[in-house]
């Protein structure tokens, strides 16, 4: 089974990830890895600490000459913030009271996590639940995209909105989103995207914050991935899962998602039509590419509702910790808006879902036999 664990503090030495289950004899390519790390650190609305680091990964074991051993593939991405903060962050010399974060901040994990792990001072919950984790996962995420590669297995993200600034809407693919790229915003839409800009302007400037929507696309994957036999193996089940559990996403949706909730079968089951040039296919793809929890062999989209950052600097209401008197939240330096950073780490959260279920139909010991033996039934 493909699994990984991450661990880190925002501000301790470093994040660290274990990746277990690659095929042996699988290359890795470092500079991949390090250019999906780049992806994630750009974006307008971002605050000052994507100016201080600069992720690169580096492996500790599981490789030999750039090429899994099968063994567990350990690494580490540096926090250079660190030098910044070892006063209060060092493992052992660490002082606990240093920059002590005793007024929540509505939204963030501050007051949930000091009651139940009984810290009156917040900031090890911060330190843990702070985006800054999702660099571990791009990196999984990252070499995950290497395995699926060679089998025609690519994906790609965009931003749909943020705030209420929108693209235009209009049938995509996934060739479409390449513009994305060299947006600012990671945005297809240049109009669209000189408001998104525009609206995190104003939000930074009235010390507010901005959500948005993000998707995935991801193009050449073979019928079959997931399970409709039980409900922890479907495939859409597992992406929402998976996609959830990054900071801040509130929502997930498959292909027309909830907008299907709102149209009469007709306009929403993709007909199915078979020729001799592309075999059995369909003209829409209202499903994003899910039917039944498994892979149809059509394009996998996937939506993300990315929620307004919480830290404001026009602070909101909340409580002194210790005198439980009203108080304005914290202010700590902060992104206004990270929705183009979302989008890349909710691109490399997706391959790693599909990687796990790639392997566990076409998986093998080795890369080599995988190849050999992989014949996809479209
Ligand atoms: C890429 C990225 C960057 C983020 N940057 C910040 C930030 O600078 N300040 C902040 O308060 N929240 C930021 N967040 C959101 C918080 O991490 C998140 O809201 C918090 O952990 C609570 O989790 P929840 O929103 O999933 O409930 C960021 C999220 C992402 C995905
Ligand atoms: C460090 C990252 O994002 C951080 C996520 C984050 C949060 O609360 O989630 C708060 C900010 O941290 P800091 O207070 O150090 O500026 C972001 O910069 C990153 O994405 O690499």
């Amino acid at each position: 089974m493909l699994r990984y664990l991450t661990a880190g503090e925002s501000h301790g030495q470093a994040l660290v990830g274990i990746l277990e289950g690659l095929p042996a004899g699988m290359p890795v390519n470092r500079e991949g890895i390090d250019e999906d790390l780049a992806r994630r650190q750009q974006g307008y609305g971002r605050g000052g600490r994507m100016a201080i680091e600069q992720d690169r990964i580096h492996v500790l074991s599981g490789l030999r000459g750039g090429v899994t051993l099968a063994s567990p593939l350990a690494f580490t991405i540096e926090n250079r913030d660190y030098q910044n903060w070892q006063q209060g962050m060092d493992p052992f010399q660490g002082d606990v009271t240093y920059r002590q974060v005793v007024h929540p901040r509505p939204g963030h994990a501050d007051l949930p996590g000091a009651l139940k792990y009984g810290f009156d001072d917040m900031r090890p919950i911060l330190e843990r639940s702070s985006a800054r984790e999702t660099a571990a996962r791009v990196a999984v995420g990252s070499i995950t995209r290497q395995m699926l590669q060679p089998f025609g297995i690519e994906a790609a993200c965009h931003v749909v909105s943020i705030g209420s600034a929108a693209i235009q809407h209009q049938p995509l693919t996934f060739e479409s989103l390449t513009g994305a790229e060299n947006s600012p915003v990671r945005c297809i839409d240049e109009s669209a995207a000189t408001k998104m800009m525009a609206a995190i302007d104003q939000a930074k400037a009235q010390g507010d914050s901005l959500g948005g929507v993000v998707e995935v696309r991801v193009k050449g994957l073979p019928v079959g991935l997931g399970s409709h036999v039980q409900w922890d193996r479907k495939l859409d089940a597992r992406l929402a899962y998976a996609l959830m559990s990054i900071q801040a996403v509130k929502g997930v949706e498959i292909g027309d998602g909830f907008e299907t909730a709102r149209r009469p079968g007709s306009q929403v089951h993709d007909e199915i039509y078979h020729d001799k040039d592309r075999g059995i296919h369909r003209k829409t793809n209202h499903a994003g590419g899910i039917e039944g929890g498994m892979s149809n062999g059509e394009e996998l989209v996937v939506r993300c509702g990315v929620k307004p950052i919480p830290t404001l600097m026009q602070p909101l209401q909340t409580i002194d910790m210790r005198t439980k008197e009203p108080f304005e939240a914290v202010k700590e330096r902060s992104d206004t808006c990270a929705v183009p950073a979302a989008a890349v780490v909710a691109e490399l959260v997706t391959l790693f879902v599909v990687a796990q279920a790639f392997l566990e139909t076409f998986g093998r010991d080795s890369f080599e036999e995988m190849k050999r033996c992989w014949k996809p039934s479209r």
